[in-house]
């Protein structure tokens, strides 16, 4: 492990998905993506800061013309359960309207986040519409979303490779679990 993140790592409780297996399933999904949407010119539409990372690994391996915009979408502020509201930077310029979109995002949780995002795209009449996500949790959503998913994980809270407890730990290159009480 480098030696910048040791003091990091050591918050963890266990590390659930190491630097290699992320890398590996990135490429994966990046090489199904490559055949499925070969030909066309997507326009990406990427969720920060948590998929900062997964963004930035997977569009590097996409092969065909790309075009990118990043919104910040945020419920959680910082901490461990939802606020229920997801506030969204949508830019006023932005217009999906007859584009192939790919809509990314770190982590599928209650679908609270995807599912408003989802509604605003369908909105603008893109001629498709395709979501990926690093993570799926194993859980009920409270909205359903339709998206492919690189690793499906149990319910736990996660940290590392871009999404933070309390603004920390997005700079893991790891996911893990961390061992410090939440509610301290
Ligand atoms: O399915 P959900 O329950 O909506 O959870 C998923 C969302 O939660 C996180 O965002 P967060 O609100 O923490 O903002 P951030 O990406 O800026 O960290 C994550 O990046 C997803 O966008
Ligand atoms: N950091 C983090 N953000 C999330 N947003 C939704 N679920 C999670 C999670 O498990 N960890």
């Amino acid at each position: 492990m480098p030696s910048n993140v040791t003091g990091v790592i050591q918050d963890l409780e266990r590390v659930l998905l190491s630097p290699e297996q992320i890398a590996a399933r990135v490429a994966e999904m990046a090489a199904r993506l490559n055949v499925e949407l070969a030909g066309r010119v997507v326009t990406v539409v990427a969720l920060m800061d948590g998929g900062l990372f997964f963004v930035a690994d997977l569009l590097r391996k996409l092969e065909m013309p790309v075009r990118l915009h990043t919104l910040s979408a945020s419920s959680y502020q910082g901490g461990t359960a939802t606020t229920g509201e997801v506030k969204v930077n949508w830019p006023a310029t932005l217009n999906l309207h007859g584009q192939d979109v790919l809509l990314l995002d770190d982590i599928l949780d209650t679908g609270l986040t995807l599912g408003a995002i989802t509604e605003r795209i369908l909105e603008q009449e893109p001629a498709s519409l395709r979501t990926c996500v690093l993570l799926s949790k194993r859980r009920p959503r409270l909205r359903e979303v339709v998206a492919d998913a690189g690793f499906e994980i149990d319910d736990e809270f996660v940290v590392g490779y871009g999404m933070d407890f309390r603004g920390r730990f997005r700079n893991l290159p790891c996911i893990g679990i961390l061992n410090l009480d939440p509610a301290s």
